[in-house]
């Protein structure tokens, strides 16, 4: 469970986080939705303790996340939106095994899961491709299959659609449904709902560094007049 209590932050005189207090259950499918600028990426950054907080306090699974990161960031699996910034290694197939790698896994475990990760990105059998030679695209694919090789219990995509082809959409969605039926929290920020809002459990509007909407995908259609930029 990730569970937010009343966290602040803010970036000198600016408020990007304004109390915002927010659980997250194990298993759930969340969306969390929001006008440029409302949030959004400052929230989930504090789930693996990668800013500090103001006041409040972001715990994973019981644990303060700025008192043991290393499990924060264990336990939820990240891709941010500059995912170049997120690849570490040269190959693609380097890079989706450094994870699981220092997981201290054994190497058929860590095969399989490479090509797994790769499978659900549509990027099978491209384990020898330079990551410098690759689309932007299909960066942003290996940083997403390498949050997914590390199994982790919750995953987190910011905006994880832009720049993937149709193909790739289809696919990482189905890896999601398989990963949602096997019990992962997945949380997904986004200004994009195609396909996403009949999958979601939940969905969280921010705004202004606040939460303005919280509930089922179904109450959308009374969150989208009142400007909740859902992306529709
Ligand atoms: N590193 C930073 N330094 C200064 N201000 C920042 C920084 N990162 C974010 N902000 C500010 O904090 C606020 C929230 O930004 P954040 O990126 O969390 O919003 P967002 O909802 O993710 O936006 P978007 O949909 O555009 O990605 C904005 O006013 C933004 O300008």
């Amino acid at each position: 469970m990730i569970a937010v209590d009343d966290l602040t932050h803010r970036f000198g005189d600016a408020v990007a986080l304004d109390g915002v207090s927010l659980t997250i259950p194990d298993g759930e499918f969340c969306l969390l939705v929001g006008p440029n600028g409302s949030g959004k990426t400052t929230l989930v950054r504090h789930f693996n303790a990668l800013l500090e907080p103001g006041s409040g306090t972001v715990t994973v699974d019981g644990t303060d996340v700025t008192v043991d990161p290393l499990a924060a960031r264990t336990s939820i699996g990240m891709v941010f939106q500059q995912p170049r910034d997120q690849l570490v290694a040269a190959t693609v197939g380097a890079d989706v095994a450094f994870g699981p790698e220092n997981l201290g896994l054994d190497r058929g475990e860590i095969d399989r899961r490479v090509a797994s990760a790769l499978d659900a990105v549509d990027l099978g059998g491209r384990e020898d491709d330079h990551v410098d030679a690759l689309s932007g695209g299909e960066q942003a694919r290996v940083a997403i299959a390498g949050a997914l090789a590390m199994e982790p219990t919750h995953l987190v995509l910011d905006e994880p659609f832009a720049g993937l082809d149709l193909r790739a959409r289809r696919s990482l969605l189905s890896r999601l449904d398989s990963l949602h039926e096997a019990g992962t929290s997945i949380v997904v920020v986004t200004h994009d709902l195609r396909d996403l809002r009949e999958r979601a459990d939940r969905v969280v509007a921010l705004a202004d560094g606040r939460v303005v909407a919280d509930g089922s995908p179904a109450d959308l259609g009374d969150l989208e007049p009142h400007g909740v930029d859902g992306g529709c």
